[in-house]
Formats: structure tokens, C-alpha cells, sequence
């Protein structure tokens, strides 16, 4: 199940002069509960690839589905659409409404939940983006600050609890402590409703931290498909100048302490984490 492109191209501006192919032949799978980070410089097609993913553009060529149902069928497109949430990186996009908690709640108003739920979960989403409730629930979103209004379209989006999360550069504005929090919050989604999630960033150490898996595109093509666990190795070569990332040195840190008994697997930080609980637990 999952998130499955075939054989997919995307050409923007179609029939003009402009017109150009941005996603190019691009065959890949994301399994369900994966946390997958996409990398590649500007103009490499990243933001158009998710639109792709969360149904919002359609294929030249080629099939885009999730769970088995494709996006370019007519009668099954809204079980395609209401499986995936894409919070774009422009959160002017996505704002709609006049306060910030009519904002946040906008995407359960079909779902059945009486108006107290409904509070509950605004306040819940809120607090989990950094945003006090009752200094923020009457403000107008459009007159917030952009890393405020990107909180503000990451609570709308996170509220519907989706089966498949899109992020196009979500952390972007985001204070660190923020940022911090939020990327937790993922892993935490991730682990325990085995949220798919699409991490489109140009932070490489977030990825590292966060991601199971990199994909790398450039010019509309996948150029690079990795586990987190195999680019370790790589960061880990001293003929390589590149720094490894706060994580992997706090585990070659522990390697010294507990010689022999790190799994490579580690590398991902709730499984990091956990061993250093259970250690802590233990002496
Ligand atoms: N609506 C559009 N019409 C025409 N061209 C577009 C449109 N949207 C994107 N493009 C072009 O398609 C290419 C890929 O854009 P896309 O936004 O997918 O790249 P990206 O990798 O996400 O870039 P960035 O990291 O800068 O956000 C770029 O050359 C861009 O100029």
C-alpha cells in the first residue's frame, strides 16, 4: 500500500513557450508509516513532486496512487484526496479564514465532532505548533508573522490527522525551539499512528535526524534513493569533509562508552533515544 508513482512526468505551462518537463519518468514507492525526506536544489522539481503525490496535479504520463486507488480516476478521486494532506510552503496559500481558530478547524467542519471536541483539538493543535491559544485564537491569520502563519496551516493540517502527510519546506520561519518540537512531534506521529510523511526540505541535518529515508531529485529526476542508515557511513568517512550532525556524535560518543553494542539502526533518534533510556534505566 502507500504512495506509488509509475512512470511519471509532469510538464508545467503546458502548450506555451515556457513549457517545460519538471518531473521526469520518476518510478517510486513510499510504504506506509515511512518517514521519507526529498532533497535536491532549487527548481528540481521537489514541490511539484508532492503536488503530485497529494493528488493536486495530474501526470502527463504515467499513474500516481495511493493505497492501490489512482488519482485520475474520477469516481475514486476523493478517496485519494481525503487519504493525503499537502501543506504547502507558501502558507498564504492555505489561509482561508478570518481567525486562527475558525483557520485551524476549517478541516474538520464534515467530520462529526460537537463544538467542544472541536475546541479541544484547536487548542491541542495549537499548543503543538507553539501557538498559545487564547493569545492566538481571535487574531486574524493574514496579519500574523510568516512563521506564525506556517504554524497556523501546519495546525489545519496535523488536525485532520491524515493518513499521508506532504511538508513542503515546513521548518522554514520556524524559531529552533519551534523547529525542534515540531520535527518530534513527526517522529511522534509517525511512530505511534504510522503517519506517512513527505518531508520536502533543503536541511540536510533534519533529514539525517528525522528522515528513514533520502531521496534526491535533480532536474525532475530521482537521482538518488537512500536509507538514512547507509548515509551514516558515508558522513562517517574521514576522507569525506562533510560534519556529521549533533546525533551522530552524541552516538559516537555512546560507541566509546558502550563499545561493540550500537546497532547501526540507532542512527534514527527514537531508537537512539529508547537505548539511552533503557541504559539510564539500567545503572
Ligand atoms: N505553475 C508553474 N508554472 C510554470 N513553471 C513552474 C510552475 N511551478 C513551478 N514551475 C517551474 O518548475 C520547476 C520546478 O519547480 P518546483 O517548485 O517543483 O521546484 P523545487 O525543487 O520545489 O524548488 P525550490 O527548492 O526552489 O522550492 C522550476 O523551474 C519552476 O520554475
Amino acid at each position: 500500500m502507500g504512495i506509488n508513482f509509475r512512470k511519471v512526468s509532469y510538464t508545467h505551462a503546458k502548450r506555451s513557450p515556457l513549457a517545460h518537463k519538471v518531473v521526469n519518468d520518476i518510478t517510486f514507492s513510499i510504504p506506509d508509516g515511512q518517514f521519507v525526506a526529498v532533497m535536491g536544489p532549487s527548481g528540481s522539481g521537489k514541490s511539484t513532486l508532492g503536488q503530485l503525490a497529494a493528488g493536486l496535479l495530474h501526470p502527463d504520463t504515467g499513474t500516481v496512487s495511493v493505497d492501490n486507488i489512482p488519482r485520475n480516476n474520477r469516481k475514486s478521486r476523493s478517496d485519494f484526496l481525503n487519504k493525503v494532506t499537502y501543506v504547502s510552503q507558501y502558507p498564504e496559500h492555505q489561509l482561508i479564514e478570518e481567525t486562527v481558530f475558525r483557520d485551524i478547524r476549517y478541516g474538520l467542519r464534515r467530520m462529526k465532532y460537537n463544538d467542544q471536541e472541536i475546541t479541544v483539538k484547536v487548542k491541542e493543535a495549537m499548543e503543538n505548533v507553539g501557538l498559545g491559544f487564547e493569545q492566538y485564537k481571535d487574531r486574524s491569520p493574514f496579519q500574523l508573522s510568516g512563521g506564525e502563519k506556517k504554524r497556523v496551516v501546519l495546525a489545519g493540517a496535523m488536525i485532520l490527522e491524515p493518513k499521508i502527510l506532504i511538508l513542503d519546506e515546513p521548518t522554514v520561519g520556524l524559531d529552533p525551539l519551534t523547529r525542534m518540537k515540531f520535527l518530534a512531534l513527526l517522529t511522534l506521529l509517525q511512530r505511534t499512528r504510522l503517519m506517512t510523511i513527505v518531508f520536502i526540505t533543503h536541511n540536510l541535518q533534519d533529514a539525517l535526524e528525522h528522515a528513514d529515508r533520502l531521496v534526491i531529485l535533480n532536474h525532475g529526476q530521482l537521482i538518488y534513493d537512500l536509507k538514512i542508515t547507509e548515509i551514516r557511513c558515508v558522513l562517517e568517512d574521514p576522507d569525506i569533509p562533510l560534519s556529521s550532525t549533533p546525533l551522530l556524535r552524541l552516538q559516537k560518543e555512546l560507541e566509546s562508552f558502550f563499545r561493540g553494542k550500537i546497532d547501526p539502526e540507532l542512527v534514527q533518534e527514537y531508537k537512539l533515544l529508547t537505548f539511552i533510556s533503557d541504559r539510564l534505566m539500567r545503572t
